[in-house]
């Protein structure tokens, strides 16, 4: 940690503590605490080696993950600071003001393209929550973050049950079965859910009751203040029967979300990501880059014809033979400043 002077605590999971740090070249960062006292060397580099593959991860929607190191028993992971809180505490701040469909298709497109682009990394969040979504400092960018190495610290998390919130677990995994990528969309619902009515699709006193309400899977109406095709999705991602909730690629290509998932191709194609980098290797160019935000002169300068072809370069289309999928590669439009 000598690298990093703590300047506050920004948050406690089930997992280790969340420190604001101020890094040798003053950028402020997160480092993430989390004590590994009862792991076997093996799971630690187990460990070590999943939060590697999420420095690979470069998405404008997923945080960056900058470096991380063993030290005095806790594994410290050093990520981008998301000055915007996250999603939780907006809804929370909303104070019951709903929010309209266009922002809420315009957060929940953010969190499906990054649930996208894990998926297709093979790797699966298993912790989905309001409280996992990241904003920036204006609150227009989602970043997804806390994923991938819950499955190794599950069992040596003190008290996951009791501090972590229970409220997005799908029924399968109430039921005991085993987690699935279409348990991660099941979560996805509950996340929907809560921007539409502010509320927790399932909540409850006590655990006993929150299985219970869920393995019924029953929720509350959301109200008339969105579309039909919002509210079927959201019914279809919390269907019991996992089989039956929809696959990322057919939200991102439903006509509730295609235009949306365009828009922000073209505005933050070019949003720039972190690059895994060592302290020692600072420069203030580099510092610069670390500052993520969308570059709008990309559209500013485009004709129509033009930001078709754009917005064409960056579709992949092709004919599974049922029907044709549109594929967003938002991905592979990330360009550094
Ligand atoms: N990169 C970040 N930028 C800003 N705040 C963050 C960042 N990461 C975490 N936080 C804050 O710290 C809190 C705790 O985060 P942490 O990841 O430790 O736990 P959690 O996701 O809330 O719960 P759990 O680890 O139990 O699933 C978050 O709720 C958020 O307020």
């Amino acid at each position: 940690m000598n690298n990093y002077e703590k300047l506050s605590v920004v948050g406690r999971g089930a997992h280790g503590i969340c420190y604001l740090c101020r890094r040798a070249d003053g950028e402020k960062v997160i480092v993430k605490q989390i004590p590994v006292d009862g792991m076997s060397a093996q799971e630690k580099q187990a460990t070590l080696g999943e939060v590697k593959l999420l420095q690979m991860l470069g998405h404008p929607n997923i945080i960056g993950y900058y470096e991380n190191f063993i030290e005095d028993s806790a594994l410290c992971i050093v990520m981008q600071y998301a000055q915007g809180g996250t999603l939780c505490d907006m809804l929370e701040q909303r104070s019951g003001c709903l929010m309209d469909e266009e922002r809420i298709l315009h957060y929940f497109t953010q969190i499906v393209l990054s649930l996208h682009h894990l998926h297709s990394k093979q790797i699966l969040h298993r912790d989905l929550k309001t409280q996992n979504i990241l904003l920036n400092r204006a609150r227009t960018i989602c970043k997804l973050s806390d994923f991938g190495i819950s499955k190794h610290l599950e069992t040596h998390s003190r008290a996951s049950t009791v501090i972590g919130t229970p409220s997005y677990l799908s029924p399968e995994i109430c039921e005991g079965r085993a987690y699935n990528h279409k348990s991660d969309l099941w979560s996805l619902g509950c996340i929907l859910y809560e921007m539409v009515t502010l509320k927790r699709a399932f909540d409850a006193p006590t655990f006993p009751a929150l299985v219970m309400k869920i393995t019924k899977g029953k929720f509350d109406p959301v109200g008339d203040h969105v579309s039909a095709p919002l509210k079927s999705l959201i019914s279809s991602l919390l269907n019991l029967n996992e089989n039956r909730r929809p696959e990322l690629r057919d939200i991102l290509t439903s006509p509730l979300m295609v235009p949306v998932a365009l828009r922000l191709t073209l505005e933050m194609g070019t949003v720039s990501l972190p690059a895994p980098i060592k302290p020692g290797q600072l420069t203030p160019n580099i510092a610069q880059r670390l500052r993520t935000r969308p570059d709008n002169r990309l559209s500013q300068h485009m004709t129509p014809r033009t930001k078709y072809d754009f917005v064409r370069q960056r579709i992949v289309t092709w004919d599974s033979g049922m029907k044709n999928l549109v594929e967003l590669t938002l991905s592979s439009t990330s360009t550094p400043v």
